[in-house]
């Protein structure tokens, strides 16, 4: 295990990347927007973003024992709120989610409802997390939550407010049936997560963590239904220097990403590229269309590594042989990319294309999610069966490291 560029976040088990650990630095250190602005001041791509100022007051519906005695790091509940220092108030109404740093809560804003995403205010990882969406934001972006606010209530916990989302592709796809997508679902979902794909690494990041449950498609009410967007961006890293160079390759850097989706440079060890975003993402609609992976219950993760090996090889005929002709094409041109090439895009495109013209589906679909019942309901949408320890049992959750 390559302890070198791994942390231990204080108060949580997980073992995050060396490149997000300046974030959690400046997060226990200085407050959450300082974090952010210092952070995309860095970047220099495009003009600086205006960013609202913060550090919160008190704001918690708790008594303040002692003035003078340290905040306590810890996470918000269900019921609680805060106030913004425009006097908005948002209250934390419901748990949407639990993600390894954090909960997410739906909330209203103005009329509107929103998610609030949360962490210990000594995890600091929310910086990056705003720092990808205000560069994705600001080149327009559209498979990407609107930032609507951020802030970090006392040293208690960090926040972000964005657009709510439906439930995600993972969950989605585990409450239909058959476990799968039809073509049509799978090849819209295609594009529309390939497009994120792309705006994200045309900012210059990485995802490193493509799987369906970092998915979800925007909700109705806000007329965002068609359209699936891409978040979670706990693993993204850089892959273009200050002065808009790709950074080189380190070579052997550790495990990066969850098993079942991640790309066989991942299972090496080695750092990733654009192409291993693509991988993940060739792998994501696979299970979609298959309903499952060969891998789907192996748990250790040089089996599976060896087991997404075998389907180059012994396999193959076998793994191809329930998919459109395209996705051997598709695995061909993957596993051709350098690290540092630029994915081809608008080819990958093209051939989702033709699987749709050769099946003959029409443009005008709706998603097998649309239910009549979820058509009325928003509700139905984002409140989920499944729970989060459940999808993250099957998918081999996310380890980030070599000691998960
Ligand atoms: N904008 C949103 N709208 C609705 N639900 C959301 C939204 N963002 C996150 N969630 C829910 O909260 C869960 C955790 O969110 P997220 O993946 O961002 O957190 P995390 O701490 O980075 O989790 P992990 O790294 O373990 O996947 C998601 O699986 C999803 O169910």
């Amino acid at each position: 295990m390559d302890q070198s560029d791994m942390v231990m976040i204080p108060n949580t088990p997980t073992l995050v990347a060396e490149e997000n650990v300046h974030h959690k630095r400046y997060a226990s250190t200085k407050n959450l927007a300082q974090a952010a602005q210092e952070s995309v001041a860095l970047d220099q791509i495009g003009a600086p973003a205006p960013m609202p100022s913060r550090q919160r007051g008190p704001a918690i519906k708790e008594p303040r024992k002692n003035e003078s005695s340290p905040s306590k790091d810890r996470l918000p509940e269900v019921g609680e709120y805060f106030d913004n220092d425009k006097g908005d108030r948002f209250i934390f109404r419901q748990k949407l989610g639990d993600g390894a740093m954090g909960h997410v809560f739906l909330s209203v804003h103005g009329g509107r409802t929103v998610a609030i995403k949360t962490e210990k205010h000594s995890t600091g990882m929310l910086p990056m997390e705003i720092k990808v969406l205000m560069m994705v934001k600001r080149n327009k972006g559209k498979h990407f939550c609107d930032l609507i606010d951020y802030g970090a209530l006392r040293r208690e916990y960090n926040y972000m407010v964005i657009s709510l989302l439906g439930k995600d592709l993972y969950r989605l796809r585990a409450e239909m049936p058959t476990r799968s997508f039809s073509l049509n679902t799978t090849t819209k979902i295609a594009l529309e997560t390939l497009e994120a794909i792309e705006d994200l690494h045309s900012v210059g990041y990485l995802s490193r963590d493509v799987k369906p449950s970092n998915f979800a498609p925007g909700i109705r009410e806000q007329g965002q239904h068609k359209t699936i967007f891409m978040f979670d961006f706990g693993l993204a890293k850089k892959f273009l220097d200050r002065d808009n160079r790709k950074i080189k390759s380190r070579g052997e850097v550790g495990w990066r990403g969850t098993v079942r989706y991640g790309s066989l440079q991942a299972h090496k060890r080695q750092d990733l590229g654009r192409r291993d975003d693509i991988e993940c993402w060739f792998y994501m609609l696979v299970e979609m269309i298959v309903g499952e992976l060969p891998w789907r219950h192996m748990t250790d993760r040089q089996v599976v590594g060896q087991t997404k090996a075998a389907i180059r090889k012994e396999t193959r005929e076998r793994f191809f042989s329930r998919l459109p002709r395209q996705f051997e094409t598709i695995m061909g041109m993957i596993d051709g990319y350098s690290f540092d090439i630029r994915p081809e895009y608008k080819h990958l495109k093209a051939l989702i294309q033709e699987i749709r013209s050769e099946y003959q589906i029409p443009e005008r679909c709706t998603w097998d999610w649309q239910t009549e019942e979820s058509e009325h309901s928003e509700l139905t949408e984002t409140t989920s069966v499944m729970s989060d320890m459940a999808i993250m049992a099957e998918q081999g959750a996310t380890n980030y490291t070599d000691q998960q």
